[in-house]
């Protein structure tokens, strides 16, 4: 594990390997955060984790080394509902990045304005009792209805045991939904396990739920090169082509432990979309779609 003096952690490789896939131009990173730096943006009193800084000029970097264009930038959860981090990044980016922000369900509308402004275009709501401490669905959902206006959608987290759970919630959503990770499903039970069938049921309800197919290295437990990831998730690629997205999760929070390497994630796409029909929906058409669509 890399932590500094402080006890802060570092979750990237710093040499990530130069990855075989080139992605198409425009492709978008379209799951990835930042971190700090601190000094400027400082982490959240309730955050569950301490990162180092990984800035806008690292993130940047690394798309640059792995051959993509833009980035959607997903607020982290150790910098709460202070946006200040991710919009700084956005800002320095020349319009390549958009963002996701985290905030309080009773912010004015004014700063919902001011947010859209600085590029964000979601807002996540978190439901990982090891991230946060509250997930107040009422205030959630009242949210995502104030958020209708500015073409916003929801991004959610949550773990495959309390999907069923979070159906009613999920259902009342009235913006378009986003799950993250895919609401990482046991990747071992393959396509057809129960977790897949659950996730493949709740995005038949609606055609505006979208699904990243991300994080082979957190929801693989066998490792690289993600065979198993592979197997279970190259299917709902195929299905749901025009509404999968795809990212690094770049800095990887909380993975200290295994840190994982961008190129090998990298070369995890053309094995999940094996097209270049697939891999130009997945790395371009859909997230601009989603993130760039005034733009079209
Ligand atoms: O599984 C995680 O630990 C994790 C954490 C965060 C965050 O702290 O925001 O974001 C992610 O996409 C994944």
């Amino acid at each position: 594990m890399s932590a500094d003096a402080e006890g802060r952690i570092r979750s990237w490789t710093l040499t990530p390997s130069t990855p075989r896939f080139v992605p198409p131009p425009g492709a978008v990173d379209a799951h990835c955060h930042v971190f700090g730096p601190a000094d400027r943006f400082p982490f959240s009193p309730k955050a569950k984790y301490m990162p180092q800084d990984a800035g806008p000029e690292m993130l940047f970097a690394l798309r640059e080394r792995l051959g993509f264009s833009r980035n959607v930038i997903v607020q982290a959860s150790c910098h709460g509902t202070d946006n200040r981090a991710t919009l700084d990044a956005i800002a320095k980016s020349n319009g390549t990045a958009r963002g996701v922000a985290v905030v309080d369900p009773e912010i004015p509308d004014e700063d919902l304005d001011a947010l859209d402004e600085g590029g964000i275009r979601g807002v996540r709501f978190n439901f990982l009792k090891r991230l946060v401490e509250d997930a107040p669905k009422d205030r959630f959902l009242e949210l995502s209805r104030r958020i209708a206006r500015l073409g916003w959608h929801v991004v959610v987290y949550f773990e495959a045991d309390i999907l069923a759970e979070l159906r009613p919630f999920l259902d009342a959503i009235p913006v378009p939904v986003v799950v993250d990770h895919m609401g990482r499903p046991d990747v071992a039970q393959g396509p057809d396990g129960a977790d897949m069938t659950a996730l493949r049921s709740y995005l038949d309800t609606r055609p505006d739920i979208w699904i990243k197919t991300t994080c082979p290295d957190r929801l693989d437990p066998a490792g690289a090169p993600y065979d198993g990831f592979v197997h279970a998730v190259r299917p709902l690629v195929e299905a749901y082509s025009d509404r999968v997205l795809w990212g690094t999760d770049w800095p990887h929070p909380n993975m200290e432990r295994l840190l994982p390497d961008d190129g090998v994630i990298v070369d995890v796409i053309p094995r999940i979309a094996v097209t270049p029909e697939l891999q130009q929906a997945l790395l371009v058409d859909n997230p601009t779609r989603l993130y760039w669509h005034e733009a079209r």
